[in-house]
């Protein structure tokens, strides 16, 4: 059975505008990250809804061998997590009872997690001691930890991460991407995880594709897709990609390619 996630002439908007077009992917790896790069307004976010099921998508969709667009909505939300860039507002529950709210979305698809193996992922999130906290009392960047604990608890086949690092001190990010990848590899997760942070993408995602204008411009190793060319080409930017001393590459910003926006 073919494994993965294929995209084949993809399209995604709203009602009077696509903003995605014909878009073709022909396989992003299962157990893998692979980041959506781009720059503002792109469509990103349009395409994670889309791919979710969320907003207006065409085309064909293709998970682990079944068509997705074709499939109940029920059961798309069994297979297909998406978290979001902020997660609601006036949600009045405690963190623990949000995640359990969250893992009965997902249908009865796996057994339900004990309070035990979720305040387990509370703590590997560093947040076990906010567990009684109601939603409404967190900063920024702790309501992020709770919607990936959210997302992580519903064990999806395929989990969309739309900037979930946006909120989040330096220490922050690395630890919940390593987290990510662990959870990408041990249960075998297509997961794409939106940044801006190019060198969070080189450091951490096996995979990248770059959106401009609501086409594809590159899909590869992040190596092959984050370039000079396609810095200056994506983002307007004068860019090199040099080793650390750890042998890890990393972008070199010297400047714009010219004194404007793209
Ligand atoms: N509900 C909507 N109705 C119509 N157009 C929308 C809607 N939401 C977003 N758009 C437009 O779709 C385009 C893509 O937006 P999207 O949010 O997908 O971009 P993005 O790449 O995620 O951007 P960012 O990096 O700034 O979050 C933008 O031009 C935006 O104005």
């Amino acid at each position: 059975m073919e494994q993965g996630l294929r995209l084949s002439h993809f399209y995604a908007g709203y009602p009077k505008r696509k903003v995605i077009e014909d878009l073709n992917v022909p396989q992003l790896p299962r157990g893998k990250i692979t980041v959506l790069l781009g720059p503002n307004g792109c469509g990103k976010s349009t395409l994670l809804r889309a791919l979710a099921g969320l907003s207006k998508g065409e085309g064909e969709l293709w998970l682990n061998g079944e068509e997705l667009m074709t499939q109940p909505f029920a059961r798309r939300a069994q297979r297909v997590v998406y978290l979001p860039q902020t997660l609601p507002a006036g949600v009045h529950l405690h963190v623990l009872e949000s995640i359990i709210v969250a893992q009965r979305a997902s249908g009865g698809l796996h057994s339900a997690a004990s309070e035990a193996e979720i305040m387990h992922l509370l703590d590997q999130l560093g947040i076990a001691h906010l567990a009684m906290r109601y939603l409404d009392q967190l900063s920024g960047g702790q309501k992020q930890l709770v919607g990936l604990a959210q997302s992580l608890i519903r064990r999806p086949e395929l989990l969309l991460l739309d900037e979930p690092l946006s909120a989040l001190d330096l220490n922050y990010q690395f630890h919940v991407m390593d987290l990510v990848r662990r959870e990408t590899q041990l249960r075998n997760i297509v997961t794409v995880v939106v940044v801006h942070d190019i060198n969070i993408a080189l450091r951490h995602a096996d995979h990248a594709l770059m959106l401009k204008n609501g086409t594809l411009l590159a899909d590869g190793e992040p190596v092959q897709v984050i370039t000079p060319e396609t810095l200056a080409q994506v983002y307007g930017v004068r860019g090199r990609i040099e080793c650390c001393s750890r042998g890890m590459p990393q972008v070199m910003i010297d400047g714009l390619v010219a004194e404007s926006i793209i």
